[in-house]
């Protein structure tokens, strides 16, 4: 592959056989947590096993982790409420899209709980709501007249009690319930007794807007629940460092956490089962994930036109052109493609691969010749590779005969892999059966010692790079009502010789 192709993004393969990640903390067993927690996991783990492999914080626990995490943790009030309203407003963003979603009213309480409130409705903003703000009791601290600052400068209304609409249901599409976190005690007094009492009211309604409550459901025994004594039934919350034990109580259908700020001396000290953040996320869903209708999931696809006039005559650079695009648009694997093969009985077959270079003499990926896929395209040496990405709304069909790479190029390529993935590429007779993940793993650490020493590592013979060599391409652009725009390129006789012409497909 030295100069023949261009590389494309460089990719890190974390290969089955490198040593397992260690259990995610959610999935561990709660043997550590205190006896109370335990009880009480116990007892709910009959209605709703999904919630055992958490822990849930007393009141007392939850004031005295912030206590420490602003004292002997250095941390301040600032830093932290900014995470957990960022928290927030990226839970919420993860159920409720702007697009149907973007009228967002904030009622803020006169603690730190009405802060995230401040705090989330800023990044809500910034994520393409129209956040309003309730917030009746205001807090004289520069932290909190900060915040109010920072709003009014993004124009962000504030409302009164008093002016706000008599029927929320109308105006809004989203009710954040910033009023009380986790200090809250007795009963709720004016002016939230009656705030809390129009969302009861609210969602007596057959449609009403989405309540999501940060932390603690506002008017809740932090400990407690509260809601069948005719307290509020959020249909969100976000809880905060880790569930209060009122959590346990939660009946809606979205309950994530935020707060990934807690450090594990934090969650050694006070045995927290958490679950782990994927990737960068400030959230992670907890508990069951929503019950969806499959038959109703669609996207009604929207994007600029793809025209005739538009688009290169030669599919290469239009490919190049989209390539680079899903690459500029932060798609992680954008070389990821479905390559189907068929067998000497024309029995199809797809899986993954990752395309590993292009240029117009073809499209290249690498795997071991002897696999099914090896199988299949020696006894049919003609494929089809298929990439979607997703966040485009952008479709790529590649078509055309397949041969194998030069020996040279492989071997070229295959010394630029991680040493791991090499020792893997060894120990996989792929699509071969296994006995057990213990035979894999127990090759690979002996390979792995005797190739310690640096020492250059043998290519197998039977693994290797193909080369698909296009004779058809098409270029799939989603648009509205399912008139999406397809542009196929196939090869044909121009005066005795081969030339792409472009035809538009009905979609
Ligand atoms: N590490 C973490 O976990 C982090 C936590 N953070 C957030 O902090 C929250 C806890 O904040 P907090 O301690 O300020 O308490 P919170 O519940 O907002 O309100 C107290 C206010 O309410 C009042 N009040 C109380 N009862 C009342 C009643 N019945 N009726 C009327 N008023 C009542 C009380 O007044 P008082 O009774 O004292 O006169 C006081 O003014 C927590 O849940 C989370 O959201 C993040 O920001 C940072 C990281
Ligand atoms: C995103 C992704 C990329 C992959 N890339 C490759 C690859 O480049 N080469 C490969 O041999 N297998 C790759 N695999 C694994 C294949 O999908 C497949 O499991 C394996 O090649 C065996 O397929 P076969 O039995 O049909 O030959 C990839 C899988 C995924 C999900
Ligand atoms: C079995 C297998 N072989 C090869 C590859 C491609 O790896 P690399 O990017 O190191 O060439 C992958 C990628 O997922 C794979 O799963
Ligand atoms: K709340």
């Amino acid at each position: 592959m030295k100069n023949v192709m261009r590389r494309v993004t460089t990719m890190t393969f974390s290969s089955l056989l490198q040593s397992p990640p260690p259990l995610p903390i959610s999935h561990r067993p709660f043997r550590s947590l205190p006896l109370a927690t335990q009880r009480i996991l116990t007892f709910c783990t009959k209605s709703k096993p999904n919630m055992a492999d958490f822990s849930y914080l007393s009141q007392r626990e939850a004031a005295e982790i912030d206590e420490t995490l602003m004292g002997p943790l250095g941390f301040t009030l600032d830093q932290l409420m900014e995470l957990a309203g960022l928290s927030v407003a990226t839970s919420i963003a993860e159920v409720y899209k702007p697009s149907e979603h973007s009228r967002v009213l904030a009622i803020c309480g006169p603690g730190n709980n009405g802060g995230d409130g401040l705090v989330a409705a800023r990044h809500l903003h910034h994520f393409g709501y129209k956040p309003i703000i309730c917030y009746p009791k205001r807090t004289a601290k520069s932290l909190y007249t900060g915040l109010v600052t920072q709003l009014e400068s993004l124009s962000i209304p504030f409302v009164s009690v008093d002016d706000l609409p008599e029927d929320l249901s109308k105006d809004f599409d989203v009710i954040l319930d910033a009023i009380f976190g986790f200090s809250f005690h007795g009963a709720p007094r004016p002016p939230f007794d009656d705030l809390i009492r129009r969302l009861v009211s609210l969602q007596m309604l057959q449609k009403h807007p989405s309540i999501v409550s940060v932390d603690i459901p506002s008017g809740w025994h932090v400990e407690e629940g509260g809601h069948e004594g005719g307290g509020i039934k959020p249909d969100m919350l976000v809880s905060l460092t880790a569930p209060k034990l009122c959590a346990k109580r939660f009946c809606g259908r979205h309950h994530f956490l935020g707060g990934r700020f807690v450090p594990p001396s934090v969650a050694e000290k006070y045995k927290l089962e958490l679950p782990s953040y994927p990737g960068t996320s400030m959230c992670v869903r907890i508990g069951k994930p929503p019950i969806v209708d499959i038959s109703a999931m669609r996207v009604n696809y929207v994007s600029p036109e793809l025209l005739e006039e538009q688009v290169e005559t030669d599919p290469t650079l239009q490919f190049r052109k989209w390539f680079d695009e899903a690459v500029a648009a932060g798609l992680r694997e954008t070389n990821a493609m479905a390559l189907s093969t068929t067998n000497k009985d024309r029995k199809p077959s797809s899986r993954m691969v990752l395309l590993k270079g292009y240029d117009e003499n073809g499209f290249v990926w690498f795997t071991n010749y002897e696999s099914k896929k090896g199988s299949d395209l020696s006894e049919n040496p003609c494929a089809a590779l298929l990439f979607y990405w997703e966040i485009l709304n952008r479709q790529v069909r590649i078509e055309g005969p397949v041969e194998r790479i030069p020996e040279s190029e492989s071997e070229y390529y295959f010394h630029s892999r991680p040493r791991g993935s090499q020792i893997g590429a060894i120990v996989s007779k792929q699509s071969s059966v296994v006995p057990g993940r213990h035979v894999l793993y127990d090759e690979y650490e002996e390979l792995t010692k005797k190739y310690s020493d640096g020492s250059v590592i043998p290519k197998p013979e039977n693994w290797g790079g193909f080369r698909l060599r296009p004779n058809l391409f098409e270029f799939w652009q989603g648009q509205p009502s399912r008139l999406h725009d397809r542009l196929q390129y196939s090869l044909e006789d121009a005066n005795g010789k081969p030339a792409w012409k472009i035809h538009r497909l009905a979609p």
